[in-house]
């Protein structure tokens, strides 16, 4: 069952920055679909645009279907009810997002009272049972955010994005502010949740190691556009666009330490949103960049096992080298920057 389909999907701030760019994905039940890319590639503009929740004055255009009906032609109050029923987000740093001053326990209850219109103690036993869910003891209901570790906080996050049983999870960087050993918790935690329930995840992060670890299908993004998708293991040790390869060139290949030691990193910056680069916008910056690429966006093009990418040497069918892989240095070969 397709649970959140996103077609043509464009965003651009009241300042003009292009943050999104025609971006399709879609999520069935039970599919975790993870979305990588430098700061600043609109990872997170994304996840806001999949629930109405950008500033006003932001130009959003396409379809987000959400259980089949489009989020941007929905009435505010219809926005309102599925941002907790029927999609919820999981933001990065639970104590920016938690109010200090009220109990946790009345945290998660208020949208049970207010969507699932339960009675206080309908709402306190949900909420118990949320928490335990979540690995915490239900007596933590009582506790302040600030009595809490920040691996606790992210569960109290988890419990609070449950409460009124979506289908979908969107969970941008929740583990980007915990230690490597919490962060496995929390992420076990979100896997065996997803399995448990059959929802559907679309987890953001800039790390692609722990998304790969995490879920079944990558889509890499570049400067508001998804440039390389496909099965979580292919995009991650077999990368065809060059920016998905450089990517994962970015983090040491598990069982190969010599990895850990090969130069990183990719020449130069991402571009600015509002003054984009003419034909494919990462052609500055790509190592095995051809005249063409100045002038000629492209399409994702099948580029086998699953995958799809958005570069001129996958739709030449020459099985062209389009750069380093995980692990190899990155050096700029451009021809034409
Ligand atoms: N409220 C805003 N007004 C104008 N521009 C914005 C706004 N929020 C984000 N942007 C711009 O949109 C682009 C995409 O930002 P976004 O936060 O979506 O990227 P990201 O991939 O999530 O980065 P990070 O991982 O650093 O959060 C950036 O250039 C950013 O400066």
């Amino acid at each position: 069952m397709t649970l959140l389909q996103v077609k043509d999907l464009a965003v651009t701030y009241a300042g003009g920055a292009q943050a999104v760019r025609g971006v399709n994905l879609s999520v069935e039940a039970g599919q975790k679909l993870g979305i990588a890319g430098e700061s600043g590639c609109g990872k997170s503009t994304l996840a806001l645009a999949l629930l109405r929740l950008l500033p006003a004055g932001t130009k959003v255009s396409g379809e987000i279907l959400l259980d089949g009906e489009d989020v941007l032609a929905m009435k505010w109050g219809q926005v309102r009810a599925v941002r907790w029923a029927g999609a919820s987000i999981v933001f990065q740093g639970a104590m920016h997002s938690l109010n200090a001053v009220h109990r946790i326990g009345d945290q998660i209850a208020e949208p049970i009272l207010l969507h699932k219109k339960a009675t206080p103690a309908g709402a306190r036993k949900k909420v118990a049972e949320l928490l335990e869910h979540v690995g915490l003891p239900a007596a933590r209901a009582d506790a302040y955010p600030h009595e809490l570790s920040g691996g606790q906080r992210q569960r109290v996050m988890i419990a609070m994005a449950l409460a009124c049983d979506p289908a979908l999870i969107i969970a941008d960087e929740p583990t980007t502010a915990l230690d490597v050993m919490i962060q496995a918790q929390i992420l076990r935690l979100i896997e065996q949740l997803v399995a448990e329930q059959d929802l559907g995840l679309v987890m953001i992060s800039h790390d692609l190691a722990v998304l790969s670890d995490t879920c079944d299908r990558l889509a890499v993004m570049y400067a508001g556009r998804v440039v390389e998708e496909g099965p979580a293991d292919q995009v991650y040790e077999n990368a065809v666009h060059p920016y998905g390869k450089a990517l994962s060139a970015a983090f040491p290949t598990i069982g190969d330490p010599a990895s850990r030691f090969a130069p990183r990193g990719l020449p130069g910056d991402p571009p600015d949103p509002s003054a984009l680069p003419s034909g494919c916008t990462f052609h500055p910056r790509c190592p095995v960049a051809l005249e063409v690429c100045a002038t000629q966006d492209q399409e994702l093009l099948d580029a086998g096992s699953g995958r799809r990418a958005a570069c001129v040497h996958v739709g030449s069918g020459t099985g062209a080298d389009t750069g380093p892989g995980p692990g190899e240095s990155v050096e700029a070969r451009s021809t034409t920057a």
